[in-house]
């Protein structure tokens, strides 16, 4: 078998943006194909959701794959925001063309879309030495998101009325924009660490997400919960994943049927944590770019 850190150096600008747009799609689908994730759709259930399920996700993913190729292309040649943005409209509207108008991945086109927009840029900055491609690194790609596009992130267009817009009126929340213009510190410091934890515990990598998940809902203020649930329900969120980890997360025995408690906790009062979702898809492209299994 060949390990990924000994595959031969994909060379040219569309190679390599095509690699990237590969892994963006399958860090969705792994995100997808994580069970339990209170609130959320995946491969077993709809969570707290009624308008989409596994084969909407799916189809959006394999929709959205040449739309983070082209951020990922897009970087490599120096872009700047605006144009970012306007490759990331084009596949809000294919997702939507793809799923029937459900909003299943905006946020994730948002962020996953911006690092693969850095890994592009870091890669058209490296040469290749002696024909291997340098490794990228993600503390990399969450500095040239913020370095580069954080500023335009905050100055940029807010939607006015989108549920973040409103949770940023309503509570003072930052939600998406903040996470990326600060550069990502969810993923990068609780997510991917989380998830190596994760695999050091059970072995297993749906295990792996799980523990991930939990360790990102724990402290992230996600808008969704805060659109569905208000301040009590994304306190109540974080303390039920709090528990679940200081329990020994995924280290129980019998850590499905704890976490299935929580998911179904979640389910009954409508909760849905779309933004840890979110960053649980930009966590796994990070490990899979830095060469993950
Ligand atoms: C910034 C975005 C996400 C819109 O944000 P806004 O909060 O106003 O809208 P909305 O509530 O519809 O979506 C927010 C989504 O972010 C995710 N989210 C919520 N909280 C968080 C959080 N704390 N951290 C990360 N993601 C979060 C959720 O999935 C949520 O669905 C984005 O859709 C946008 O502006 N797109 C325009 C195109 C663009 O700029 N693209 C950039 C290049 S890809
Ligand atoms: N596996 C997933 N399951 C459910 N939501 C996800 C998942 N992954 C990501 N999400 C995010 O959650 C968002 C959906 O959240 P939410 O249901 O609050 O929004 P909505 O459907 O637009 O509005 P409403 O709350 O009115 O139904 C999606 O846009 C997506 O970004």
């Amino acid at each position: 078998m060949v390990r990924k850190a000994e595959r031969p150096a994909p060379q040219t600008p569309v190679v390599i943006a095509e690699w990237l747009g590969g892994l963006a799609s399958a860090a969705l689908t792994a995100e997808l194909e994580t069970w339990p994730k209170p609130g959320l759709v995946s491969h077993i259930d709809t969570g707290s959701h009624d308008d989409m399920d596994h084969a909407t996700f799916q189809r959006s993913a394999a929709a959205l794959r040449p739309y983070f190729g082209r951020l990922a292309q897009a970087g490599g040649e120096g872009a700047d925001m605006d144009r970012l943005r306007r490759i990331g409209r084009e596949a809000e509207a294919a997702m939507l063309d793809a799923t029937g108008g459900v909003n299943t991945h905006r946020g994730a086109i948002f962020g996953v879309g911006l690092l693969c927009a850095a890994a592009g840029a870091a890669w058209a900055e490296w040469r290749p030495v002696q024909g291997v491609r340098p490794r990228l690194h993600a503390g990399t790609l969450t500095d040239i998101v913020r370095q580069r596009w954080g500023e335009a992130i905050v100055s940029g267009p807010i939607p006015l009325h989108s549920h973040g817009s409103g949770a940023l009126r309503r509570f003072g929340a930052g939600g998406a924009r903040m996470e990326a213009a600060a550069g990502f510190p969810h993923a990068r410091r609780v997510g991917l660490p989380a998830l190596r934890l994760g695999r050091a515990l059970a072995g297993g990598e749906e295990a792996a997400r799980v523990q991930a998940f939990f360790s990102l809902l724990a402290v992230v203020e996600d808008t969704n919960l805060l659109h569905r649930g208000g301040a009590a329900g994304l306190q109540d969120a974080r303390e039920a994943a709090r528990r679940f980890l200081a329990d020994g997360g995924i280290g129980q025995s019998d850590w499905v049927v704890q976490a299935a408690a929580v998911h179904r906790d979640f389910v009954r009062r409508r909760l849905s944590p779309g933004g840890c979702a979110d960053l649980l898809a930009a966590t796994v492209f990070l490990d899979l770019v830095e060469g993950g299994p």
